[in-house]
C-alpha cells in the first residue's frame, strides 16, 4: 500500500511529547524535541549516557513500558495520562513492541511516529537544517533517509548563519508594512524588492569554490 505524506510545520514549545525508549534513535528524536522547547516525557529503563547528561530537561520514568499499560485511558502505574500527549514517538528496540505500542495508544494519540515502522506512524522526521527562524526540511517520504540528509547538508552549504538574522529583519519589516495598511498589492510588491536572495554573502562564498 502506497502511503501518501504531506509536509507541515508543527508548533510544539511547551506542547507534552512523549517518547518511549531512550536509546541511540529515541535520543536524536529526543533532542530535535527539546530545541523545540517540547515537554517532553521519556519512558525507558535505560538511557544514553548524553540523555542521562540531560535529564533535567525532561520527565523521565525509568521503567519498561508494557502492551497492557496502552490498555485504558489514565495508565496508573505510569501516573500518564495518554490522551494528555500532543505526539509519541516509539523507538525501543523491539519491532513487535513498537507495533503493539502504536496499535494501543493510536486510539488516544493522533501523531504517532514509530522509528522502525512507516506503515503504523502518522508522522515522520524529516532532515532539518536551521538558520534561527529558518528552517529547511528534506523528507523522502520514508524512501531514503539518507537521501534526505545529503540533500540538507547541500543546502547548508549555500545558506549562512546571516540568514538567521536575515528572516527577523524581513519579519520585522512584514509587520511594519501590515501596520501602515498599504493596499496589499503594493506591500507584495514592497517586499519582493526588499528580499533579496541569495544574500551577497553567500554568493561570494559560492563564487569561491
Ligand atoms: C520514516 C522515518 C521515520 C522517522 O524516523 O521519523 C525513518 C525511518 C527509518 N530510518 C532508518 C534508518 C536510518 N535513518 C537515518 C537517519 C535519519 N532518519 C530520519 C528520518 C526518518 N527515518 C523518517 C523518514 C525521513 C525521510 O523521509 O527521508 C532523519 C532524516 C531525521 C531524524 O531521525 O531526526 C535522520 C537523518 C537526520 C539528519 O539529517 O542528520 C539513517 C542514517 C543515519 O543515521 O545517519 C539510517 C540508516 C540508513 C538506512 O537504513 O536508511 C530505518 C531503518 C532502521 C533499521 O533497519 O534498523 C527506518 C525504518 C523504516 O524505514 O521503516
Ligand atoms: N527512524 C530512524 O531514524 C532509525 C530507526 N532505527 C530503528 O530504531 C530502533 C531503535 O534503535 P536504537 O535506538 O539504536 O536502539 P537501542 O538499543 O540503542 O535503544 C533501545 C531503547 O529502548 C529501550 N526499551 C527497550 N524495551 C523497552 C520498553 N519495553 N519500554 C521502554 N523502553 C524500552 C531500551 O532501554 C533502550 O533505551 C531500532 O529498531 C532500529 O531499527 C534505526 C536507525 C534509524
Amino acid at each position: 500500500m502506497v502511503k501518501m505524506s504531506s509536509p507541515f510545520v508543527l508548533q510544539i514549545k511547551n506542547k507534552p511529547c512523549l517518547v518511549i525508549g531512550g536509546g541511540t534513535i529515541a535520543e536524536r528524536k529526543i533532542i530535535h524535541l527539546l530545541k523545540e522547547q517540547a515537554s517532553v516525557t521519556v519512558i525507558s529503563p535505560t538511557l544514553t549516557e548524553n540523555l542521562k547528561q540531560q535529564r533535567n530537561a525532561f520527565t523521565y520514568k525509568e521503567t519498561d513500558m508494557k502492551v497492557k499499560d496502552t490498555d485504558r485511558e489514565g495508565c496508573d502505574r505510569l501516573d500518564l495520562n495518554w490522551r494528555s500527549f500532543f505526539l509519541v514517538v516509539i523507538a525501543t528496540d523491539s519491532f513487535a513492541l513498537n507495533e503493539k505500542f502504536a496499535t494501543g495508544l493510536t486510539q488516544y494519540v493522533s501523531l504517532i511516529n514509530v522509528v522502525d515502522n512507516q506503515q503504523v506512524s502518522s508522522f515522520f522526521f524529516p532532515s532539518v537544517i536551521e538558520r534561527g527562524k529558518l528552517k529547511v526540511a528534506v523528507t523522502t517520504s520514508g524512501a531514503s533517509p539518507i537521501l534526505s540528509k545529503k540533500i540538507t547538508r547541500h543546502i547548508a552549504k549555500l545558506l549562512g548563519p546571516e540568514y538567521g538574522e536575515y528572516v527577523d529583519q524581513l519579519a520585522a519589516l512584514r509587520r511594519d508594512l501590515q501596520k501602515r495598511e498599504i493596499n496589499p498589492i503594493r506591500r507584495k510588491e514592497l517586499l519582493e524588492a526588499s528580499t533579496p536572495f541569495p544574500l551577497p554573502d553567500s554568493q561570494e562564498r559560492e563564487n569561491k569554490k
